[in-house]
């Protein structure tokens, strides 16, 4: 059995057009999938209207009590069930799961070094119930799974969803072949981010040290291609960052260990 490991992020799902062409590829995708989903921008707007001004620091949010309310009910809430609703209606059978769900992911509280993140969980290597995902996956089900982690200990913790898609597909490559694919707003890693159409065939570590050196690798980029990179290293077959819109055709970045 193969598994594809297919992420969207908040730019994706805040654009109704390309949410729905995404969502109707993903349902005609063939064999046993996952989708993880994030949804950052949306979170931080309803922050913003609830008077609290979101603060990132790396690409992770800064997760107060009054924060982590808020990207519980959108993650886990809002955006998961219309997500989960939209793909019923395209005969999809996806079953939404956040990692408190069946034990489906337990992280740990991100220690304060130099940054306090609040409750911000890193998955444990080990924290993924992978029999219950080959179960679900074997009965026709399929995952959709948001960036809400728990500690084990009754505490929700939130978590990259690029970070919860590598650490899924890490795992699920014990049990089987696995490819994971991140999908956002444009056609994969850009060697002129002002030009759509310059998209990078190949990342390798050499390639990226340098595009990276000459900024031409930037913000959120950074941390999709660390964990695109660990899970290479940890087993699964095969990582592509593509758009949104090309989920079926082969396009986009093949990342290389
Ligand atoms: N060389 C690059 N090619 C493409 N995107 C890049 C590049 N460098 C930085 N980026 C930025 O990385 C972003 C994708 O990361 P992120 O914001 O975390 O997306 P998502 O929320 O979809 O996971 C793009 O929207 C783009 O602004
Ligand atoms: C700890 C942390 O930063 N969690 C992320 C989870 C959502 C996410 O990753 O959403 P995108 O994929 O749309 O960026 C956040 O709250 O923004």
């Amino acid at each position: 059995m193969k598994i594809s490991v297919i992420k969207i992020g908040g730019n994706v799902i805040d654009h109704p057009e390309k949410l729905e062409k995404f969502l109707t590829e993903f349902a005609k995708l063939e064999g046993a999938k996952i989708l993880v989903h994030g949804g950052g921008k949306i979170a931080s707007g309803l922050s913003k209207q609830m008077g609290i001004t979101p603060k990132m620091v790396d690409g992770r949010r800064i997760t107060d009590a009054q924060t982590l309310d808020i990207v519980t009910m959108t993650y886990a809430g809002l955006l998961n069930k219309k997500l989960v609703a939209k793909l019923q209606s395209l005969g999809c059978n996806a079953l939404g799961l956040s990692g408190a769900d069946a034990g489906v992911i337990h992280a740990d509280k991100r220690p304060v070094k130099t940054v306090d993140y609040g409750f911000v969980g890193d998955p444990r290597d080990d924290g993924v119930n992978t029999s219950f995902l080959a179960t679900a996956i074997k009965t026709g089900v399929v995952p959709v799974m948001c960036a809400i982690t728990h500690d084990g200990e009754g505490q929700l913790l939130n978590t990259n969803a690029d970070t919860i898609a590598s650490t899924v597909a890490k795992a699920m490559s014990s049990v089987s072949d696995v490819d994971l694919v991140y999908c956002f707003e444009k056609k994969g890693v850009l060697s002129d981010p002002s030009d759509d159409d310059s998209v990078i065939e190949l990342v390798n570590p050499e390639n990226y040290t340098a595009y990276k050196d000459k900024k031409v690798i930037t913000d959120g980029m950074i941390p999709k291609l660390d964990n695109a990179f660990e899970a290479l290293e940890k087993g699964v077959s095969r990582v592509v960052i593509r758009s949104s819109n090309d989920l079926l055709e082969p396009s986009g970045t093949e990342i290389l260990a």
